[in-house]
């Protein structure tokens, strides 16, 4: 499990942990592990440190006193260092130990800098880190566009100047960085979009935080944890024990999303898939699916005659007139976990009390489904979806899966969990419905909603890239790229999780990160 904190809960472990050190020793160790990440890159590009050029940006707190420490080590290793000191303030002993070092500071100047950062081989952003609130203020923001365009390899300290750290919100200009190297643990805005997908490759570096840190705000699965957490056939499985789960699904109207649910179940390791719906789907569902058990529906009621399961899927397709109310009252009524999407959902807006039940809900909405559920202007809902994920498990009482380039599952008192292997890819008109049925099937099988969730968040996403490889695909090929995206786990010990080198660094002890 990957884990991530907020700004405050890093501050609150880091003076826990500071207290009990010579003052100046977490910097160093930061530095040291910078320098070190650095030296690797320069390395990687020009064949060696020595020689290479290197632009340092120092903001006026202590992001600038790690990037100018880290900017020291290099010259001392022949990097040829140009700091640009962009703050009110400078770190002072920072940018000592880097003129010592032999490297050179100047004021920022924006001619001159454009200069040096057309020519630099790496750029070292230490503007802003955890301190940093807001939109960037000039001339940071300046700054941070003149980065973007630099041709350089742009390595972010602690987190891309513009990021917000606790939350992955950017307000304004922001540090687009090819690796971001983070001190002490992840922090939550390298984990959620916008803020990810500024951050590049993470790096985490040990400064012996682990054991003063609280409970993650936010966790991500890894591969491993997946494949623990998939539900696997035993000696004695039969098609009933490894669960059965139902898809109510599809109209006269919208036949495909039953289709593509059905195919998403099929392959969620369940021994079976029922699928309940009116004549039209059914007949669409039982000649592409052989495999599936199809209950034409004449009358909502007649759901009952669909046999036992231990979880539905409803809603993709299903419609929103009053014979798909009454089917989403007739499955909400058993005693068995639902998942409720796409029309579901619509249906749970105008009629909330479709979401009070006993056993359990998880939902899987997209930005606009949550802001119809809680009277939210969707734009909000895009903004800040880690905020809203959360409060929408509170106050709906329900396990909410928020579908978008970061996918969110939030539940009450559990961090939340983000999906880190979803591709643009998937942004296509079917993909929900597989990843309905895949938590679906997950969930019959036996799995939590959380779990369920963020299994198939995470299956789901690895299945895009499977199916993509770099090419466009249909919502189909997701469904079928299932099997190969599990085996591709399965085999993948030592593989490094997508969002990162997979190299951790471990400077001055031993402690290991958290999680
Ligand atoms: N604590 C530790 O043990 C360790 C901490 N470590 C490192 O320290 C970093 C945190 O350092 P920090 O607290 O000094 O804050 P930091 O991120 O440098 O920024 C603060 C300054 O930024 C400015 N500023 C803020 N918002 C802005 C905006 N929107 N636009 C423009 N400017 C803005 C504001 O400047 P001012 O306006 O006051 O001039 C403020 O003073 C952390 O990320 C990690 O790198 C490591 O060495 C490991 C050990
Ligand atoms: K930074």
């Amino acid at each position: 499990m990957r884990t991530a904190y907020t700004s405050d809960q890093i501050r609150a472990a880091e003076a826990a942990l500071m207290a009990r050190l010579p003052e100046g020793t977490l910097m160093q160790r930061a530095a040291a592990g910078l320098a070190a990440v650095c030296a690797r890159l320069l390395t990687d590009r020009c064949g060696r440190v020595y020689g290479s050029r290197v632009v340092v940006l120092a903001g006026s707190g202590d992001n600038g006193g790690d990037a100018l420490y880290a900017g020291a080590r290099l010259a001392r290793r022949g990097a040829a260092v140009r700091a640009v000191l962009a703050g009110s303030r400078v770190h002072r002993e920072g940018l000592a130990a880097l003129v010592r070092a032999g490297g050179r500071a100047d004021p920022y100047a924006a001619d001159e800098t454009r200069r040096i950062l057309d020519r630099a081989d790496l750029v070292v952003d230490g503007l802003v880190g955890i301190g940093g609130a807001g939109a960037l203020r000039e001339p940071y923001a300046e700054l941070a566009d003149m980065v973007n365009d630099a041709p350089g390899t742009i390595v972010a300290v602690d987190v891309p100047s513009g990021v917000d750290a606790s939350t992955g919100r950017v307000a304004g200009a922001a540090v687009r960085a090819h690796v971001t190297v983070t001190f002490g643990a992840y922090k939550t805005g390298l984990l959620v979009d916008p803020g990810a997908e500024h951050a590049g490759a993470v790096e985490a570096v040990d400064i012996g935080l682990g054991p003063y840190l609280p409970d993650p705000d936010v966790a991500a699965l890894t591969a491993a944890d997946v494949v623990d957490l998939l539900p696997r056939p035993r000696a004695e499985s039969d098609k009933y024990r490894r669960g059965v789960v139902g898809i109510a699904a599809g109209s006269e109207r919208f036949t495909g999303a039953a289709v593509l649910a059905v195919g998403g179940a099929l392959r969620g390791g369940v021994g079976m898939v029922r699928y309940a719906g009116p004549a039209t789907p059914a007949a669409y569902v039982r000649s592409r699916w052989p495999e599936a058990v199809v209950t034409p529906l004449e009358h909502a009621r007649d759901i009952t005659r669909a046999g036992r399961v231990q979880a539905w899927v409803l809603g993709p397709g299903l419609g929103t007139d009053d014979t798909a109310l009454e089917l989403a009252r007739s499955v909400l009524a058993s005693d068995v976990p639902v998942l409720m999407d796409a029309d579901a959902l619509t249906l749970a807006a105008a009629h909330r009390r479709l979401l009070h039940r006993d056993a359990p809900v998880l939902i899987t909405p997209h930005a606009g489904e949550l802001a119809r559920l809680l009277g939210v202007p969707r734009e909000r809902i895009e903004a800040e979806r880690l905020e809203y994920a959360r409060a929408a498990a509170a106050e709906l009482g329900v396990t909410v899966l928020l579908k978008g380039s970061t996918t969110l599952v939030a539940e009450q008192h559990r961090p939340v969990r983000i999906n880190t292997t979803g591709t643009p890819w998937l942004a296509a008109a079917g993909t929900g419905d597989v990843l309905s049925g895949l938590a679906g099937a997950l969930l019959a099988g036996g799995l939590s909603c959380y779990d369920a969730a963020s299994c198939a968040a995470y299956l789901h996403g690895v299945a895009g890239r499977v199916a993509a490889s770099g090419a466009p695909i249909a919502a189909g090929d997701v469904a079928e790229a299932i099997p190969a995206a599990v085996r591709s786990l399965v085999q993948q010990d030592g593989v490094p999780e997508p969002g990162t080198t997979g190299r951790p660094h471990q400077v001055g002890t031993p402690a290991k990160l958290k999680g």
